[in-house]
Protein backbone atom coordinates (compact mmCIF):
# COMPACT_ATOMS: atom_id res chain seq x y z
CA UNK A 1 0.00 0.00 0.00
CA UNK A 2 3.02 2.33 0.20
CA UNK A 3 5.15 4.09 -2.35
CA UNK A 4 8.43 2.19 -2.93
CA UNK A 5 6.16 -0.81 -2.38
CA UNK A 6 4.26 1.48 -0.03
CA UNK A 7 0.91 3.21 -0.74
CA UNK A 8 0.16 4.79 -4.06
CA UNK A 9 -0.49 8.32 -2.93
CA UNK A 10 -1.01 10.80 -5.72
CA UNK A 11 0.80 14.08 -5.35
CA UNK A 12 2.33 13.13 -2.03
CA UNK A 13 5.82 11.90 -1.37
CA UNK A 14 5.51 9.29 1.29
CA UNK A 15 7.64 10.12 4.30
CA UNK A 16 8.67 6.70 5.32
CA UNK A 17 12.27 5.80 5.84
CA UNK A 18 13.68 2.51 4.57
CA UNK A 19 13.62 0.54 7.82
CA UNK A 20 10.04 1.58 8.48
CA UNK A 21 8.91 0.07 5.22
CA UNK A 22 10.36 -3.36 5.83
CA UNK A 23 7.81 -6.11 5.85
CA UNK A 24 6.99 -7.61 9.19
CA UNK A 25 9.79 -9.55 10.80
CA UNK A 26 8.35 -12.63 12.34
CA UNK A 27 9.82 -13.96 15.56
CA UNK A 28 11.61 -17.07 14.34
CA UNK A 29 9.43 -20.13 14.47
CA UNK A 30 7.48 -18.96 17.52
CA UNK A 31 3.83 -19.96 17.22
CA UNK A 32 0.77 -17.95 18.17
CA UNK A 33 -0.27 -14.43 17.28
CA UNK A 34 1.91 -11.55 16.10
CA UNK A 35 2.02 -8.20 17.90
CA UNK A 36 2.69 -4.57 17.01
CA UNK A 37 2.93 -1.47 19.21
CA UNK A 38 2.05 2.13 18.34
CA UNK A 39 2.53 5.12 20.62
CA UNK A 40 0.05 7.84 19.68
CA UNK A 41 1.79 10.98 20.89
CA UNK A 42 -1.13 13.41 20.78
CA UNK A 43 -1.13 17.05 21.82
CA UNK A 44 -2.96 16.42 25.08
CA UNK A 45 -1.60 12.99 25.97
CA UNK A 46 0.18 9.89 24.70
CA UNK A 47 -1.59 6.54 24.40
CA UNK A 48 0.09 3.22 23.72
CA UNK A 49 -1.76 0.57 21.71
CA UNK A 50 -0.67 -3.05 21.54
CA UNK A 51 -2.20 -4.79 18.49
CA UNK A 52 -2.49 -8.51 17.90
CA UNK A 53 -3.34 -10.68 14.87
CA UNK A 54 -3.04 -14.30 13.76
CA UNK A 55 0.45 -14.66 12.31
CA UNK A 56 -0.68 -16.50 9.16
CA UNK A 57 -3.47 -14.04 8.30
CA UNK A 58 -1.73 -10.71 8.20
CA UNK A 59 -2.98 -9.80 4.72
CA UNK A 60 -6.57 -10.49 5.69
CA UNK A 61 -8.78 -7.61 6.67
CA UNK A 62 -10.29 -6.83 10.04
CA UNK A 63 -8.06 -9.42 11.74
CA UNK A 64 -5.94 -7.01 13.76
CA UNK A 65 -7.44 -6.14 17.10
CA UNK A 66 -6.44 -4.08 20.12
CA UNK A 67 -4.76 -6.46 22.57
CA UNK A 68 -4.25 -3.82 25.26
CA UNK A 69 -3.68 -0.10 25.71
CA UNK A 70 -2.07 2.24 28.20
CA UNK A 71 -2.56 5.95 28.86
CA UNK A 72 0.73 7.68 29.56
CA UNK A 73 0.49 9.82 32.68
CA UNK A 74 0.99 13.54 32.28
CA UNK A 75 0.70 15.79 29.24
CA UNK A 76 1.59 15.17 25.59
CA UNK A 77 5.27 15.02 24.59
CA UNK A 78 5.14 18.52 23.08
CA UNK A 79 4.67 19.91 26.60
CA UNK A 80 8.19 18.82 27.54
CA UNK A 81 9.91 21.56 25.56
CA UNK A 82 11.77 22.80 28.66
CA UNK A 83 12.93 19.30 29.60
CA UNK A 84 12.97 16.96 26.55
CA UNK A 85 14.50 13.94 28.38
CA UNK A 86 11.42 13.90 30.66
CA UNK A 87 9.28 13.25 27.55
CA UNK A 88 11.16 9.96 27.14
CA UNK A 89 10.91 9.03 30.81
CA UNK A 90 7.14 9.67 30.77
CA UNK A 91 6.70 6.71 28.38
CA UNK A 92 8.46 4.14 30.57
CA UNK A 93 5.44 3.10 32.62
CA UNK A 94 3.47 2.11 29.51
CA UNK A 95 6.47 0.49 27.80
CA UNK A 96 7.01 -1.64 30.92
CA UNK A 97 3.38 -2.71 30.60
CA UNK A 98 4.06 -3.64 26.95
CA UNK A 99 6.89 -5.91 28.15
CA UNK A 100 4.25 -7.86 30.10
CA UNK A 101 1.46 -7.64 27.49
CA UNK A 102 3.57 -9.11 24.67
CA UNK A 103 4.95 -12.61 25.32
CA UNK A 104 8.71 -12.50 25.91
CA UNK A 105 9.59 -14.68 22.92
CA UNK A 106 7.76 -12.18 20.66
CA UNK A 107 9.48 -9.01 21.90
CA UNK A 108 12.22 -8.91 19.24
CA UNK A 109 9.75 -9.48 16.39
CA UNK A 110 7.26 -6.86 17.57
CA UNK A 111 7.46 -3.60 15.59
CA UNK A 112 7.27 -0.45 17.70
CA UNK A 113 6.38 2.99 16.32
CA UNK A 114 5.82 6.41 17.79
CA UNK A 115 3.79 8.92 15.80
CA UNK A 116 3.32 12.48 17.01
CA UNK A 117 0.56 14.74 15.76
CA UNK A 118 -0.55 18.36 15.92
CA UNK A 119 0.99 19.20 19.31
CA UNK A 120 4.41 18.42 17.85
CA UNK A 121 3.52 20.06 14.52
CA UNK A 122 2.92 23.26 16.49
CA UNK A 123 6.13 22.86 18.51
CA UNK A 124 7.97 22.27 15.26
CA UNK A 125 6.61 25.59 13.96
CA UNK A 126 7.46 27.39 17.22
CA UNK A 127 10.94 25.89 17.63
CA UNK A 128 12.16 23.11 15.31
CA UNK A 129 15.30 22.52 17.40
CA UNK A 130 13.28 21.83 20.52
CA UNK A 131 10.84 19.57 18.66
CA UNK A 132 13.83 17.58 17.30
CA UNK A 133 15.23 17.33 20.84
CA UNK A 134 11.89 15.92 22.09
CA UNK A 135 11.75 13.40 19.23
CA UNK A 136 15.35 12.34 19.91
CA UNK A 137 14.58 11.93 23.62
CA UNK A 138 11.56 9.69 23.03
CA UNK A 139 13.46 7.69 20.41
CA UNK A 140 16.34 7.15 22.90
CA UNK A 141 13.88 5.70 25.44
CA UNK A 142 12.14 3.49 22.88
CA UNK A 143 15.50 2.09 21.71
CA UNK A 144 16.22 0.83 25.22
CA UNK A 145 13.39 -1.70 24.96
CA UNK A 146 13.74 -5.12 23.33
CA UNK A 147 11.08 -4.42 20.68
CA UNK A 148 11.79 -3.81 17.00
CA UNK A 149 11.81 0.01 17.16
CA UNK A 150 11.08 1.46 13.73
CA UNK A 151 11.11 5.20 14.31
CA UNK A 152 9.53 8.20 15.99
CA UNK A 153 8.19 10.89 13.67
CA UNK A 154 5.70 13.71 13.31
CA UNK A 155 2.78 12.79 11.06
CA UNK A 156 1.52 15.35 8.58
CA UNK A 157 -2.11 16.39 8.95
CA UNK A 158 -2.96 14.45 5.75
CA UNK A 159 -1.38 11.27 7.12
CA UNK A 160 -3.27 11.68 10.37
CA UNK A 161 -6.58 12.07 8.51
CA UNK A 162 -5.93 9.27 6.06
CA UNK A 163 -4.83 6.70 8.65
CA UNK A 164 -7.93 7.41 10.76
CA UNK A 165 -10.01 6.66 7.67
CA UNK A 166 -8.02 3.46 6.98
CA UNK A 167 -8.46 2.29 10.60
CA UNK A 168 -12.24 2.76 10.58
CA UNK A 169 -12.77 1.08 7.21
CA UNK A 170 -10.35 -1.76 7.93
CA UNK A 171 -12.08 -2.58 11.22
CA UNK A 172 -15.53 -2.48 9.58
CA UNK A 173 -14.29 -4.69 6.72
CA UNK A 174 -15.33 -2.14 4.13
CA UNK A 175 -12.33 -2.74 1.83
CA UNK A 176 -12.57 -6.47 1.22
CA UNK A 177 -14.18 -9.41 2.93
CA UNK A 178 -13.79 -13.15 2.97
CA UNK A 179 -16.71 -15.28 1.78
CA UNK A 180 -17.61 -18.47 3.63
CA UNK A 181 -15.50 -20.54 1.23
CA UNK A 182 -12.49 -18.35 2.09
CA UNK A 183 -12.70 -16.47 -1.22
CA UNK A 184 -12.20 -12.68 -1.38
CA UNK A 185 -15.33 -10.57 -1.88
CA UNK A 186 -15.35 -6.88 -2.75
CA UNK A 187 -18.17 -5.71 -0.45
CA UNK A 188 -20.89 -3.56 -2.00
CA UNK A 189 -20.75 -1.36 1.12
CA UNK A 190 -19.39 2.15 0.64
CA UNK A 191 -16.46 3.36 2.73
CA UNK A 192 -17.06 5.39 5.85
CA UNK A 193 -15.85 8.98 6.17
CA UNK A 194 -13.74 9.78 9.25
CA UNK A 195 -13.74 12.88 11.43
CA UNK A 196 -11.14 13.29 14.16
CA UNK A 197 -11.24 16.14 16.67
CA UNK A 198 -8.01 16.16 18.67
CA UNK A 199 -6.52 18.70 21.05
CA UNK A 200 -4.66 20.77 18.44
CA UNK A 201 -6.13 19.87 15.03
CA UNK A 202 -9.21 18.37 13.44
CA UNK A 203 -9.35 16.15 10.36
CA UNK A 204 -12.06 15.25 7.85
CA UNK A 205 -11.51 12.42 5.36
CA UNK A 206 -13.96 10.77 2.97
CA UNK A 207 -14.17 9.01 -0.37
CA UNK A 208 -15.67 11.13 -3.12
CA UNK A 209 -16.40 10.87 -6.83
CA UNK A 210 -16.41 14.63 -7.22
CA UNK A 211 -13.39 16.37 -8.66
CA UNK A 212 -10.90 17.29 -5.91
CA UNK A 213 -9.95 20.80 -6.99
CA UNK A 214 -6.96 21.22 -4.68
CA UNK A 215 -4.34 18.48 -5.19
CA UNK A 216 -3.20 18.90 -1.56
CA UNK A 217 -6.49 17.36 -0.47
CA UNK A 218 -6.41 14.43 -2.89
CA UNK A 219 -5.20 10.95 -1.98
CA UNK A 220 -5.35 8.12 -4.48
CA UNK A 221 -5.07 4.74 -2.80
CA UNK A 222 -5.02 1.22 -4.12
CA UNK A 223 -5.98 -1.27 -1.46
CA UNK A 224 -6.68 -4.95 -2.11
CA UNK A 225 -6.87 -4.24 -5.85
CA UNK A 226 -9.45 -1.48 -5.51
CA UNK A 227 -8.75 2.21 -6.26
CA UNK A 228 -10.05 4.91 -3.91
CA UNK A 229 -10.13 8.65 -4.42
CA UNK A 230 -10.09 10.15 -0.95
CA UNK A 231 -10.51 13.77 0.14
CA UNK A 232 -8.69 14.75 3.33
CA UNK A 233 -7.94 17.96 5.18
CA UNK A 234 -6.43 18.68 8.56
CA UNK A 235 -7.15 22.04 10.19
CA UNK A 236 -4.26 22.99 12.46
CA UNK A 237 -5.34 25.13 15.46
CA UNK A 238 -8.87 23.68 15.22
CA UNK A 239 -8.37 21.01 17.91
CA UNK A 240 -10.31 21.39 21.15
CA UNK A 241 -7.58 22.96 23.30
CA UNK A 242 -6.37 25.37 20.62
CA UNK A 243 -9.96 26.39 19.84
CA UNK A 244 -10.46 27.24 23.53
CA UNK A 245 -7.24 29.28 23.56
CA UNK A 246 -8.22 31.10 20.36
CA UNK A 247 -11.64 31.84 21.82
CA UNK A 248 -10.07 33.33 24.95
CA UNK A 249 -7.85 35.45 22.75
CA UNK A 250 -10.89 36.73 20.76
CA UNK A 251 -12.76 37.60 23.99
CA UNK A 252 -9.78 39.42 25.49
CA UNK A 253 -9.34 41.33 22.24
CA UNK A 254 -13.06 42.24 22.10
CA UNK A 255 -12.90 43.73 25.59
CA UNK A 256 -9.57 45.52 24.98
CA UNK A 257 -7.61 43.37 27.42
CA UNK A 258 -9.32 44.77 30.52
CA UNK A 259 -8.51 43.24 33.89
CA UNK A 260 -11.97 41.61 34.09
CA UNK A 261 -13.60 40.13 31.00
CA UNK A 262 -16.99 38.41 30.50
CA UNK A 263 -16.90 34.88 29.08
CA UNK A 264 -20.27 34.10 27.43
CA UNK A 265 -19.34 30.42 26.98
CA UNK A 266 -18.51 29.78 30.63
CA UNK A 267 -21.34 29.01 33.01
CA UNK A 268 -22.73 31.56 35.41
CA UNK A 269 -20.99 31.09 38.74
CA UNK A 270 -17.67 30.09 37.21
CA UNK A 271 -14.82 32.63 37.25
CA UNK A 272 -11.14 32.12 36.69
CA UNK A 273 -7.97 34.21 36.61
CA UNK A 274 -5.26 33.38 34.14
CA UNK A 275 -1.95 34.63 32.93
CA UNK A 276 -1.96 36.21 29.46
CA UNK A 277 1.08 34.09 28.68
CA UNK A 278 -1.06 30.92 28.92
CA UNK A 279 -3.29 32.23 26.09
CA UNK A 280 -0.53 33.47 23.80
CA UNK A 281 2.02 30.66 24.21
CA UNK A 282 0.90 28.95 20.98
CA UNK A 283 1.46 29.64 17.26
CA UNK A 284 -2.37 29.53 16.96
CA UNK A 285 -2.77 32.77 18.97
CA UNK A 286 0.61 34.32 18.30
CA UNK A 287 -0.67 36.87 15.76
CA UNK A 288 -3.19 38.25 18.24
CA UNK A 289 -0.68 38.61 21.06
CA UNK A 290 -1.01 42.07 22.67
CA UNK A 291 2.00 44.17 23.49
CA UNK A 292 0.99 44.10 27.18
CA UNK A 293 3.26 42.57 29.76
CA UNK A 294 3.17 38.83 29.26
CA UNK A 295 2.72 38.00 32.94
CA UNK A 296 -0.40 40.15 33.33
CA UNK A 297 -3.33 38.37 34.97
CA UNK A 298 -6.91 38.66 33.65
CA UNK A 299 -10.07 37.46 35.36
CA UNK A 300 -12.77 35.87 33.23
CA UNK A 301 -16.33 35.82 34.52
CA UNK A 302 -18.77 33.23 33.14
CA UNK A 303 -22.04 34.74 31.82
CA UNK A 304 -23.47 31.64 30.08
CA UNK A 305 -25.12 33.33 27.07
CA UNK A 306 -25.31 30.70 24.32
CA UNK A 307 -26.12 33.05 21.43
CA UNK A 308 -23.26 35.41 22.29
CA UNK A 309 -20.97 32.43 22.73
CA UNK A 310 -21.88 31.21 19.22
CA UNK A 311 -21.15 34.66 17.82
CA UNK A 312 -17.62 34.61 19.27
CA UNK A 313 -16.99 30.96 18.30
CA UNK A 314 -18.08 31.68 14.71
CA UNK A 315 -15.31 34.32 14.54
CA UNK A 316 -12.80 31.46 14.69
CA UNK A 317 -13.76 30.48 11.12
CA UNK A 318 -13.27 32.47 7.95
CA UNK A 319 -16.24 31.83 5.68
CA UNK A 320 -15.52 34.67 3.28
CA UNK A 321 -12.57 33.73 1.03
CA UNK A 322 -12.75 30.80 -1.38
CA UNK A 323 -10.91 30.39 -4.67
CA UNK A 324 -12.58 27.03 -5.47
CA UNK A 325 -16.14 26.11 -6.46
CA UNK A 326 -16.82 25.30 -2.80
CA UNK A 327 -14.92 25.66 0.47
CA UNK A 328 -15.47 24.45 3.99
CA UNK A 329 -13.77 27.48 5.62
CA UNK A 330 -10.47 29.37 5.68
CA UNK A 331 -10.34 29.04 1.87
CA UNK A 332 -10.00 25.24 2.04
CA UNK A 333 -11.59 23.30 -0.82
CA UNK A 334 -14.12 20.65 0.16
CA UNK A 335 -16.47 18.61 -2.02
CA UNK A 336 -20.01 17.90 -0.80
CA UNK A 337 -19.93 15.41 2.09
CA UNK A 338 -21.24 12.03 0.99
CA UNK A 339 -22.01 8.72 2.69
CA UNK A 340 -21.82 7.74 6.32
CA UNK A 341 -19.27 9.15 8.75
CA UNK A 342 -17.70 8.14 12.00
CA UNK A 343 -16.75 11.00 14.34
CA UNK A 344 -14.32 10.11 17.10
CA UNK A 345 -12.06 11.57 19.82
CA UNK A 346 -13.47 14.91 21.09
CA UNK A 347 -16.44 14.69 18.67
CA UNK A 348 -17.41 11.59 20.61
CA UNK A 349 -16.61 13.07 24.07
CA UNK A 350 -18.74 16.14 23.33
CA UNK A 351 -21.81 14.37 21.95
CA UNK A 352 -21.50 11.68 24.61
CA UNK A 353 -21.62 14.41 27.30
CA UNK A 354 -24.74 15.94 25.72
CA UNK A 355 -26.43 12.56 25.55
CA UNK A 356 -25.43 10.97 28.84
CA UNK A 357 -25.01 13.94 31.21
CA UNK A 358 -27.52 16.38 29.71
CA UNK A 359 -29.88 13.55 28.68
CA UNK A 360 -30.50 14.94 25.19
CA UNK A 361 -30.44 12.86 22.01
CA UNK A 362 -28.48 14.24 19.04
CA UNK A 363 -30.00 13.29 15.67
CA UNK A 364 -30.35 16.54 13.78
CA UNK A 365 -28.19 19.68 13.66
CA UNK A 366 -30.94 21.53 15.56
CA UNK A 367 -30.63 18.98 18.41
CA UNK A 368 -26.94 19.83 18.72
CA UNK A 369 -27.63 23.58 18.54
CA UNK A 370 -30.38 23.44 21.17
CA UNK A 371 -28.31 21.14 23.41
CA UNK A 372 -25.31 23.48 23.18
CA UNK A 373 -27.52 26.42 24.20
CA UNK A 374 -28.88 24.41 27.12
CA UNK A 375 -25.35 23.54 28.26
CA UNK A 376 -24.40 27.21 28.02
CA UNK A 377 -27.44 28.23 30.10
CA UNK A 378 -26.74 25.69 32.86
CA UNK A 379 -25.10 27.24 35.90
CA UNK A 380 -21.77 26.06 37.30
CA UNK A 381 -23.45 24.56 40.39
CA UNK A 382 -25.97 22.63 38.31
CA UNK A 383 -23.24 21.31 36.01
CA UNK A 384 -21.18 20.21 39.01
CA UNK A 385 -24.19 18.41 40.43
CA UNK A 386 -24.81 16.58 37.16
CA UNK A 387 -21.22 15.46 36.57
CA UNK A 388 -18.92 16.05 39.55
CA UNK A 389 -16.26 13.74 38.12
CA UNK A 390 -15.88 15.89 35.00
CA UNK A 391 -15.15 19.09 36.97
CA UNK A 392 -11.97 19.90 35.03
CA UNK A 393 -13.69 19.87 31.64
CA UNK A 394 -17.18 21.11 32.62
CA UNK A 395 -16.66 24.87 32.01
CA UNK A 396 -15.76 24.21 28.36
CA UNK A 397 -18.57 21.95 27.14
CA UNK A 398 -20.67 25.01 26.13
CA UNK A 399 -17.92 26.39 23.89
CA UNK A 400 -16.92 22.99 22.52
CA UNK A 401 -20.52 21.89 21.76
CA UNK A 402 -21.12 25.22 20.02
CA UNK A 403 -17.89 24.75 18.05
CA UNK A 404 -18.84 21.19 17.01
CA UNK A 405 -22.24 22.48 15.84
CA UNK A 406 -20.70 25.30 13.78
CA UNK A 407 -17.88 23.13 12.40
CA UNK A 408 -20.16 20.34 11.20
CA UNK A 409 -23.00 22.49 9.83
CA UNK A 410 -21.54 25.83 8.68
CA UNK A 411 -18.02 24.43 8.18
CA UNK A 412 -18.43 20.99 6.64
CA UNK A 413 -22.02 21.66 5.43
CA UNK A 414 -23.77 18.69 7.01
CA UNK A 415 -27.51 19.33 6.80
CA UNK A 416 -30.73 17.71 8.06
CA UNK A 417 -30.29 15.00 5.45
CA UNK A 418 -26.58 14.19 5.97
CA UNK A 419 -26.06 14.94 9.68
CA UNK A 420 -27.94 11.80 10.82
CA UNK A 421 -25.33 9.79 8.85
CA UNK A 422 -22.68 10.69 11.43
CA UNK A 423 -22.02 8.06 14.12
CA UNK A 424 -20.31 9.58 17.15
CA UNK A 425 -18.26 6.63 18.31
CA UNK A 426 -14.81 6.03 19.74
CA UNK A 427 -14.48 2.29 19.13
CA UNK A 428 -15.31 -0.34 16.51
CA UNK A 429 -15.86 -3.50 18.52
CA UNK A 430 -13.09 -3.52 21.11
CA UNK A 431 -10.63 -1.47 19.06
CA UNK A 432 -10.16 2.31 19.43
CA UNK A 433 -10.66 4.40 16.31
CA UNK A 434 -7.82 6.76 15.51
CA UNK A 435 -4.88 6.95 13.13
CA UNK A 436 -2.67 4.51 15.11
CA UNK A 437 -3.89 1.19 13.67
CA UNK A 438 -3.96 2.48 10.07
CA UNK A 439 -0.42 3.80 10.56
CA UNK A 440 0.84 0.41 11.69
CA UNK A 441 -1.02 -1.45 8.91
CA UNK A 442 0.66 0.86 6.41
CA UNK A 443 4.19 0.68 7.75
CA UNK A 444 4.12 -3.08 8.17
CA UNK A 445 2.72 -3.54 4.63
CA UNK A 446 -0.28 -5.37 6.00
CA UNK A 447 -2.70 -3.92 3.44
CA UNK A 448 -1.55 -5.07 0.00
CA UNK A 449 -2.20 -2.92 -3.07
CA UNK A 450 -3.41 -5.97 -5.00
CA UNK A 451 -6.18 -8.40 -4.17
CA UNK A 452 -4.57 -11.29 -2.27
CA UNK A 453 -4.20 -14.47 -4.28
CA UNK A 454 -6.13 -17.69 -3.80
CA UNK A 455 -5.65 -18.49 -0.15
CA UNK A 456 -4.63 -21.84 1.31
CA UNK A 457 -7.69 -21.75 3.57
CA UNK A 458 -9.85 -21.69 0.44
CA UNK A 459 -8.09 -24.82 -0.84
CA UNK A 460 -8.74 -26.35 2.56
CA UNK A 461 -12.42 -25.43 2.39
CA UNK A 462 -12.72 -26.91 -1.11
CA UNK A 463 -11.27 -30.16 0.13
CA UNK A 464 -13.73 -30.24 3.03
CA UNK A 465 -16.62 -29.69 0.61
CA UNK A 466 -15.37 -32.37 -1.80
CA UNK A 467 -14.98 -34.91 1.02
CA UNK A 468 -18.45 -34.04 2.33
CA UNK A 469 -19.91 -34.47 -1.18
CA UNK A 470 -18.11 -37.81 -1.50
CA UNK A 471 -19.46 -39.02 1.87
CA UNK A 472 -23.02 -37.86 1.05
CA UNK A 473 -22.93 -39.51 -2.42
CA UNK A 474 -21.55 -42.77 -0.98
CA UNK A 475 -24.15 -42.82 1.79
CA UNK A 476 -26.99 -42.05 -0.65
CA UNK A 477 -25.83 -44.83 -3.00
CA UNK A 478 -25.54 -47.26 -0.11
CA UNK A 479 -29.03 -46.46 1.21
CA UNK A 480 -30.46 -46.75 -2.32
CA UNK A 481 -28.71 -50.09 -2.85
CA UNK A 482 -30.05 -51.46 0.46
CA UNK A 483 -33.57 -50.28 -0.34
CA UNK A 484 -33.43 -51.82 -3.81
CA UNK A 485 -32.09 -55.08 -2.38
CA UNK A 486 -34.90 -55.28 0.23
CA UNK A 487 -37.52 -54.36 -2.33
CA UNK A 488 -36.36 -57.04 -4.76
CA UNK A 489 -36.27 -59.61 -1.93
CA UNK A 490 -39.84 -58.80 -0.78
CA UNK A 491 -41.17 -58.90 -4.34
CA UNK A 492 -39.66 -62.43 -4.81
CA UNK A 493 -41.45 -63.65 -1.62
O1 LIG B 1 -13.11 12.05 28.48
C1 LIG B 1 -13.00 13.14 27.92
N1 LIG B 1 -14.01 14.06 27.91
C2 LIG B 1 -13.90 15.25 27.31
N2 LIG B 1 -12.80 15.64 26.65
C3 LIG B 1 -11.76 14.80 26.63
C4 LIG B 1 -11.80 13.52 27.24
N3 LIG B 1 -10.61 12.91 27.04
C5 LIG B 1 -9.86 13.77 26.33
N4 LIG B 1 -10.54 14.92 26.08
C6 LIG B 1 -10.10 16.11 25.35
O2 LIG B 1 -10.47 15.93 24.00
C7 LIG B 1 -9.49 16.52 23.15
C8 LIG B 1 -9.04 15.48 22.17
O3 LIG B 1 -8.42 14.44 22.86
P1 LIG B 1 -7.39 13.51 22.09
O4 LIG B 1 -6.81 12.56 23.06
O5 LIG B 1 -8.06 12.99 20.87
O6 LIG B 1 -6.33 14.65 21.67
P2 LIG B 1 -4.83 14.51 21.18
O7 LIG B 1 -4.75 13.30 20.31
O8 LIG B 1 -4.55 15.79 20.45
O9 LIG B 1 -4.01 14.37 22.42
C9 LIG B 1 -8.40 17.05 24.07
O10 LIG B 1 -8.64 18.42 24.25
C10 LIG B 1 -8.60 16.31 25.37
O11 LIG B 1 -8.21 17.09 26.47
CA1 LIG C 1 -5.17 12.46 18.29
Amino acid sequence: MLLQSCWTLTGQEWLCTEPQCLPLVRAGTARGPSYGIVLDAGSSHTAMFVYKWPADKENDTGVVSEHSMCDVEGPGISSYSLNPPAAGTSLEHCLNQALRDVPKEKHAGTPLYLGATAGMRLLNIADPHVSDAVLRAVAATLKMYPFDFRGAKILSGEEEGLFGWVTANYLLENFIKRGWLGEWIQPQKKTLGAMDFGGASTQITFETRDMIEDPRNKMMLKLYGQAYQVYTHSFLCYGRDQVLKRLLSKLLQAESYQATVSHPCWPVGYNKSLLLSSVYDSPCTEKERPSLAFNTTVTLVGTGIGKLCALHVSKLFDFTNCSFSHCSFDGVFQPKVSGNFIAFSAFFYTVDFIQTVMGRPVHLPSDLKDAAETVCATSWNELLQKAPKLEKRLPDYCAVSTFVYLLTTKGYSFNNHSFPNIAFQKKAGETSIGWALGYMLNLTNMIPAEKPSFHKSMLYNCWVILILLFVVTTLTSLVTAICLFRYSKSSII
